[in-house]
């Protein structure tokens, strides 16, 4: 029996991220109950240490504070201020003088510190605090500040909240936004520090809790712990069956290869058996002798907990997709299974019981886009993952993870998940194929589709990490084999 719920135990904590208008409702509560100023308090203390963190010493060093017009400006103000009073030389330069935080500007001052109207204080600092913008901004860096974007910088520049110019809900980056090498998050992850490029120029998030009471996080990235809990293990009255069946529809007589790579992932899923049906039978079985092979096609193949379809399908794509989807069982469609879903649209689906996971690439996903209507292309695609992905999943009705620098899944539920594993290294030849067959492994086992997405992704990026290494080139087999290790450094 396949679940579709989240095997998440509830105690474990996601890294999770919350949406401006959440976060705005959970401050409002609290600053209701709380004296003025004591939510500000807490972020720019946390701050602050966070920075007497990144100095070799506070006393003597050189802060510089860029500061906006709103909180955000006040938050970095503030620990300016707790820096000056421990010996930083501190200044503010203050993008809209006139409506500077006037509270941290007095603290600020009260302790020693200064304001400067010099840009070239920013090459000179030790320290930058980025205080111009957080979740009150919108779009691009704005005249005043955009020229610091490009500037050349002698220490670490720190992201009060959110690094100025990347859009906190979506992490999209439209025009000049300050990269930092780290960020203070205070009460919640926003999903922008979670999802490129935003993530990118969040550098090292750091979160620093305030006591804000939120509610269920609409994005999560699964952690270390999230991961291990929900591996399936075989229990002692286990067997091959009860393990699982995955079936494997890929592969054609033009692209072989793809049949074997799905396979290689679907053995190291945790599925106790892997049923290949296709035109590279005799590859499969020659490289993969423990695969069960026919070339019936998923209608005659044979019981399996969840079918893997598209991996270089060719043109048996569309029939083995169709086939697939009358069955009852959970469905992964990836590659020419994607093609074809977009050339047909989302009715293709109606109807179905059994969960559906989509796993396209940007390029892929600009197809399925334009099988409901939206003509889009694969750079528009990575640059609006989160929506992209969660439009998808609504209008198909099916979960989506959609691969790149960062993975998202997003389910029809309205739920998201990032990946925090994923290594350039991974974007090699068949990657993608191994993927697929590792989330179609992971959904047999009775993983629901959000669940073995987001555990595959993690998976598949551990086991790119591991098999680079400290760096080096690494071959789709390569991840497929790194992953038993992966597995054990997660169990053990
Ligand atoms: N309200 C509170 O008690 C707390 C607020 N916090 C801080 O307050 C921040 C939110 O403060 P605000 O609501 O005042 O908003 P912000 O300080 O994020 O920004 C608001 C101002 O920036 C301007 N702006 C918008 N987009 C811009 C852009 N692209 N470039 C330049 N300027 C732009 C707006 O015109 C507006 O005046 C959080 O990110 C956090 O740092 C924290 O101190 C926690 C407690
Ligand atoms: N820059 C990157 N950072 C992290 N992961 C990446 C990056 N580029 C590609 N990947 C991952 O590599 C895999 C490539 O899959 P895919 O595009 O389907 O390639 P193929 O069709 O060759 O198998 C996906 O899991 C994707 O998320
Ligand atoms: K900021």
């Amino acid at each position: 029996m396949t679940c579709t719920c989240s095997r998440l135990p509830k105690e474990i904590p996601l890294r999770q991220a919350h949406t401006v208008a959440q976060v705005r409702a959970a401050e409002a509560a609290l600053m209701a109950a709380l004296p003025d100023g004591t939510l500000m308090q807490r972020a720019a203390a946390g701050l602050a240490a966070t920075c007497a963190g990144l100095l070799p010493r506070v006393y003597g060093s050189r802060v510089l504070v860029l500061a906006g017009s709103g909180d955000n400006g006040g938050d970095a103000l503030f620990a300016a201020a707790r820096l000056a009073r421990r010996g930083a030389r501190a200044e503010a330069l203050l993008l809209d003088p006139a409506k500077a935080h006037a509270e941290g500007l007095a603290a600020l001052l009260a302790a020693g510190g200064r304001v400067t109207g010099d840009a070239g204080a920013f090459g000179r600092a030790d320290l930058v605090l980025d205080g111009i913008v957080g979740i009150g901004g919108s779009g691009p860096l704005r005249p005043a500040a955009a020229p610091f974007a490009t500037m050349a910088r002698r220490g670490p520049v720190v992201a009060v909240d959110v690094p100025s110019g990347v859009d906190p809900d979506t992490g999209e980056v439209s025009g000049p936004a300050l990269r930092a090498d780290v960020t203070v998050c205070f009460g919640t992850h926003k999903p922008g520090l979670l999802i490129d490029p935003g993530a990118e120029y969040a550098g090292v998030v750091h979160l620093v809790g305030i006591g804000l009471d939120l509610p269920p996080a609409p994005v999560a990235a699964l952690q270390h712990a999230d991961v291990a809990a929900l591996l399936p293990v075989p229990g002692a009255e286990s067997d091959k069956y009860r393990r699982g069946v995955v079936g494997v529809a890929a592969g054609s007589a033009r692209y072989p290869g793809a049949a074997l790579l799905a396979v290689a992932g679907a053995l190291r899923g945790g599925a106790g058996a892997v049923r290949y049906t296709g035109h590279a039978a005799e590859e499969v079985v020659r490289r993969h002798p423990e695969a069960l092979v026919t070339e019936a096609g998923p209608a005659r193949a044979g019981r399996v907990q969840a079918w893997v379809v598209g991996p270089g399908g060719g043109d048996g794509a569309e029939q083995a997709l169709r086939e697939a989807l009358d069955t009852d069982a959970p469905v992964l469609a990836d590659a020419d299974a994607l093609t074809e879903l977009g050339r047909l649209g989302p009715a293709l689906l109606a109807g179905r019981t059994a969960p559906t996971l989509l796993t396209p690439h940007a390029g892929e996903a600009a197809r399925l886009l334009a099988g409901i209507g939206e003509h889009t292309d694969a750079d528009t695609v990575a640059a609006h993952r989160l929506r992209s992905a969660r439009l998808l999943a609504a209008r198909y009705g099916a979960t989506v993870l959609l691969k790149g620098s960062t993975t998202v899944v997003a389910d029809p539920d309205g739920r998201a998940r990032t990946n925090p594993t994923g290594t350039g290294w991974l974007g090699t030849a068949g990657s993608g194929d191994v993927l697929a067959g590792l989330a179609g492994s992971l959904l047999a086992t009775g993983l629901g589709p959000l669940d073995a997405a987001s555990v595959a992704a993690y998976l598949h990026g551990l086991a790119g990490r591991h098999a680079a290494g400290t760096g080096a080139p690494i071959t789709a087999l390569d991840i497929a084999e790194a992953l038993p290790s992966v597995w054990r450094s997660l169990t053990g």
